[in-house]
C-alpha cells in the first residue's frame, strides 16, 4: 500500500518550538508517518531533532503549528495518548539501586495495559540482569533498560531518542532487530539517531534536520539520489591523473589527487568506473586499493551541512 494510503499516525504541520530566552529551535517544520512506519529524524548536534520528539510525546506544547498523534493533540490530550505510546528517552534517570526487576515492575505499575516485565525484558537481552541493581549496569544495557520500559505497554507509536547511542555493535544490531520486528507487528517508530547506517538501514523515510528545519526528508534512496558517487584508486609508479582519459569525459564532477592516490566524484558512476577501468585494461595498469561505492546517506549528511554552512 502507498504510503499516502495508509493512516498517518504522526502529523506535523508547521511546528514549532520556542525557549524561555527567545531562541527558536524548532522553525515550522511538516512531516507525517505513516502507520507501521519507522521515520528517523536525523541532524548535527542542536539541530532541533529532541525539541521535536518532546512536542510530539506531549512534553512540551507547540509555539505555533499543529501535532497529532493517534488522530490527537499530544499535548492537551496526553491522558489519551500516551498509554498508546511507549517513550525512550535519551536519559532515563531510574533509581540506581533498584534491580533491573524491580525497576521494570515499578514502570509496569505505572503503565496500562503493561506486558509481563519479563517478557519485555526478554525482548532487549536483559533476561539474564534481572537482579542486578541499575548502578551496575553498563551504558548500554542502560540503554536496554530503557528500551524495554518503552515496550511495556505494548505501544502503537514508539518513540526513540537515539536509541543505540552506547551500544556495542552486537547491541546495536540486536536493537535493529528488534524495531524490525516490532515494525513487522505494525507499531509506528519515529526514532532520532546520529549514526548514518542506522537510519539508511532501518527507516523507511527520515528527514534531516537543520537549524530547526528540514533540509531534506524522504526515503533514503530519494535523499541521497542525485548525491554524487565516488570512486577511488592508486595509480602505479610513473602513472599520473593527466595520463586518464578527459575527466569531464568520464562524468566526473569533483577530483582530488595526494600523490598517486585518485578520488573521483561522479554523477555516472557507471560511465566513470567503465572508463577508468577500460583505460587501465588498454595500458596493462593495475590500480591499487580500487574502491567504487554509491551516494550514501552520509554523503548526503555531509553535502547539506556543508551546503548550508557555506550559504551561511
Ligand atoms: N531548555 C532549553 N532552553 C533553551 N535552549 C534549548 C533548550 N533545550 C535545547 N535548547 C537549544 O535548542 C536547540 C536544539 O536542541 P535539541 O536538543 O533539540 O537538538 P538535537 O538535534 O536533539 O541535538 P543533539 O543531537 O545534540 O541531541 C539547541 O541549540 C539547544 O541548545
Amino acid at each position: 500500500m502507498d504510503t499516502d494510503e495508509r493512516e498517518h499516525v504522526i502529523e506535523v504541520t508547521g511546528l514549532r518550538r520556542v525557549y524561555g530566552g527567545g531562541f527558536e529551535a524548532v522553525r515550522g517544520i511538516t512531516f507525517s508517518v505513516a502507520r507501521g512506519e519507522i521515520f528517523a529524524l536525523l541532524g548535527t548536534n542542536g539541530a532541533g531533532k529532541t525539541s521535536t520528539v518532546e512536542l510530539l510525546e506531549g512534553l512540551a506544547a507547540p509555539a505555533g503549528g499543529r501535532v497529532r498523534v493517534l488522530g490527537r493533540d499530544p499535548f492537551r490530550e496526553r491522558a489519551a495518548v500516551r498509554p498508546r505510546t511507549g517513550v525512550m528517552l535519551q536519559e532515563g534517570g531510574f533509581p540506581s539501586e533498584l534491580t533491573v526487576a524491580e525497576t521494570a515492575r515499578m514502570w509496569a505499575g505505572c503503565t496500562s495495559g503493561a506486558r509481563p516485565e519479563a517478557e519485555a525484558l526478554d525482548l532487549v537481552g536483559l533476561a539474564g540482569r534481572r537482579s542486578v541493581r541499575v548502578k551496575q549496569l553498563s551504558g548500554g544495557e542502560r540503554r536496554r533498560l530503557d528500551l524495554a520500559l518503552a515496550l511495556l505497554g505494548d505501544p502503537e507509536v514508539l518513540f526513540l531518542d537515539e536509541p543505540t547511542t552506547g551500544l556495542d555493535a552486537e547491541g546495536r544490531r540486536a536493537t535493529w532487530e528488534l524495531v524490525r520486528t516490532l515494525r513487522a507487528a505494525g507499531t509506528t517508530v519515529l526514532l532520532t539517531t546520529h549514526y548514518l547506517e542506522e537510519a539508511e538501514g532501518l527507516a523507511d523515510r527520515l528527514a534531516i534536520l537543520h537549524e530547526g528545519r528540514i533540509a531534506v526528508s524522504g526515503t533514503p534512496a530519494e535523499v541521497t539520489a542525485g548525491r554524487p558517487a565516488r570512486m577511488s584508486f592508486e595509480l602505479p609508479d610513473g602513472y599520473f591523473l593527466g595520463d586518464l582519459p578527459p575527466l569531464a569525459d568520464l562524468g566526473v564532477c569533483g577530483h582530488e589527487c595526494d600523490g598517486r592516490v585518485v578520488r573521483l566524484r561522479t554523477t555516472r558512476l557507471q560511465r566513470t568506473a567503465t572508463g577508468v577501468l577500460t583505460w587501465a585494461e588498454r595500458a596493462g595498469v593495475e590500480l591499487g586499493a580500487l574502491d567504487v561505492r554509491s551516494a550514501s546517506l552520509e554523503e548526503a549528511f555531509l553535502g547539506i551541512a556543508g551546503e548550508r554552512e557555506a550559504a551561511a
